[in-house]
């Protein structure tokens, strides 16, 4: 990130950057202006000085920007050390901007096992997907999901190989750990991207949700580097892999970390089943199924068809479902082969966590819920009632019953 410098010598102290200043981040006094503790380095102050006095001083980081190449993914594993899908996602998104821009893409793996291990089935699966190196960073220290700590370790590895874009799934812990890498490295971070492209520069170009949604924001990062971004879960597809590419793996021991570790006192599960992100099919309930006491017959219909049940914000503001099954924008992106929303009026902050859905199947009373518009097969009535039939003929036809 840039900071903002004001050369006394051309200073005139005519008070211009203090006027367009909106955050108190400069003062004049004894006729010299001088940067505050406010500063946001938004820029407006060097735009207003009619002198030139008032500069963008780049960070150690963006020094110089030719020293920086090739692409990077961070991908975050589970307690096995396997890679997570949204790791294989970014590779793929990550693997095309590199193939375009003509450079090679690494890897960097947070394994949590011994130096030397690692998962069922290796890291190939990850050259396979477009991977040309792969960098296992091995820690055991890095089972446990400390921020600070994998934060620190991949701003080290990131320093030393000078990747020009990076990646992370925004997970929670990748929503943890990108920020402080961005901190470390005193760059910039766009969460929660929803689109990826290069401009004719070569620049990376991160779209994402603002304001509600009702706008699209492109970000570009054209005066630091690394350029870095998050995507959540499900917002790009997997790619189809390439058996036979070629690729290198190599293991990296993490530096000692001097931030203090978190210690674990007890260990409690969240929440017992599988990521509504990786689902199939998935069965997401709206207010419209009025009560809590309609969740066990979406439960069960979500069960018959192999399925989960996800849910809108206000079914979790009504504490009938956890926040790890709320679909949206602030929620989890979802992109499951079907989708059967039940009383859901398809909000805009909504249809942003079902975009990668294959077929939407609507059931709502009202013909004019937004949902239809996104769904391929709709359904007005009573959700509960088509839940009920639909769950009677599942069981009849599989001859199974609850
Ligand atoms: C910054 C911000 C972020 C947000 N993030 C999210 C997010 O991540 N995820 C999210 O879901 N929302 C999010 N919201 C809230 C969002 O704007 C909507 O309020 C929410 O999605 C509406 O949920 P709903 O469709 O369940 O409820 P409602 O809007 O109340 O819709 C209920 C629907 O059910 C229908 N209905 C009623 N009874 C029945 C019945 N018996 N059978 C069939 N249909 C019936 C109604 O016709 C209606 O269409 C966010 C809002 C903001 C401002």
């Amino acid at each position: 990130m840039a900071a903002i410098r004001i050369d006394q010598d051309l200073c005139i102290g005519c008070g211009l950057c203090v006027r367009v200043c909106a955050n108190d981040g400069v003062k004049v006094e004894n006729r010299r202006a001088s940067i505050t503790e406010n500063c946001i380095a938004c820029g407006l102050c060097v735009d207003a000085c009619p002198k030139g006095a008032v500069c963008r001083e780049t960070s150690r980081a963006s020094a110089d920007l030719s020293a920086w190449s090739g692409m990077m993914v961070v991908a975050q594993t589970d307690k096995s050390a396997t890679p997570l899908p949204v790791a294989y996602e970014l590779v793929g998104v990550a693997r095309d901007l590199a193939h375009e821009r003509g450079c090679s893409l690494r890897v960097l793996v947070i394994s949590g096992l011994q130096p030397g291990c690692q998962c069922t089935g290796g890291y190939a699966p990850l050259i396979d997907a477009g991977a040309d190196e792969v960098l296992v960073l091995e820690d055991p220290a890095f089972a446990i999901p400390d921020g600070a700590a994998i934060g620190q370790a991949v701003a080290q590895v990131i320093e030393q190989f000078k990747p020009e874009a990076v990646l992370f799934g925004a997970t929670d812990l990748g929503r943890e750990v990108a920020p402080r890498v961005a901190r470390e490295l005193s760059c910039g971070l766009t969460a929660d991207c929803t689109q990826l492209a290069l401009d004719q520069e070569g620049l990376l170009l991160q779209t994402r949700p603002a304001f509600g949604g009702n706008l699209l924001a492109t970000i570009a990062s054209p005066a630091a580097r690394p350029q870095m971004a998050t995507v959540r879960p499900g917002v790009f597809s997997r790619p189809e892999p390439q058996k036979g590419r070629c690729g290198t793996i190599y293991h990296l021991t993490a530096a000692p970390s001097s931030v203090p570790g978190i210690q674990v006192l007890s260990e409690e599960s969240a929440s017992s089943g599988a990521s509504i992100a990786d689902a199939e099919v998935l069965v997401v309930v709206g207010r419209g199924i009025r009560d809590k006491k309609a969740l066990p017959t979406m439960e069960r219909l979500a069960a018959l068809l192999g399925g989960q049940v996800a849910c809108t914000r206000p079914v979790v503001e009504a504490g009938w479902m956890g926040h790890e099954s709320q679909v949206g924008q602030t929620g989890v992106s979802v992109a499951p082969r079907v989708l059967i929303s039940m009383g859901v009026s398809g909000a805009i902050q909504h249809l942003a966590g079902i975009s990668g859905a294959k077929t939407v199947i609507a059931v709502n009373e009202d013909p004019d819920a937004p949902i239809f518009s996104v769904a391929q097969a709709g359904v007005v009535a009573d959700c509960r009632q088509v839940a009920d039939e639909w769950v009677k003929y599942l069981e009849g036809a599989t001859g199974r019953s609850a």
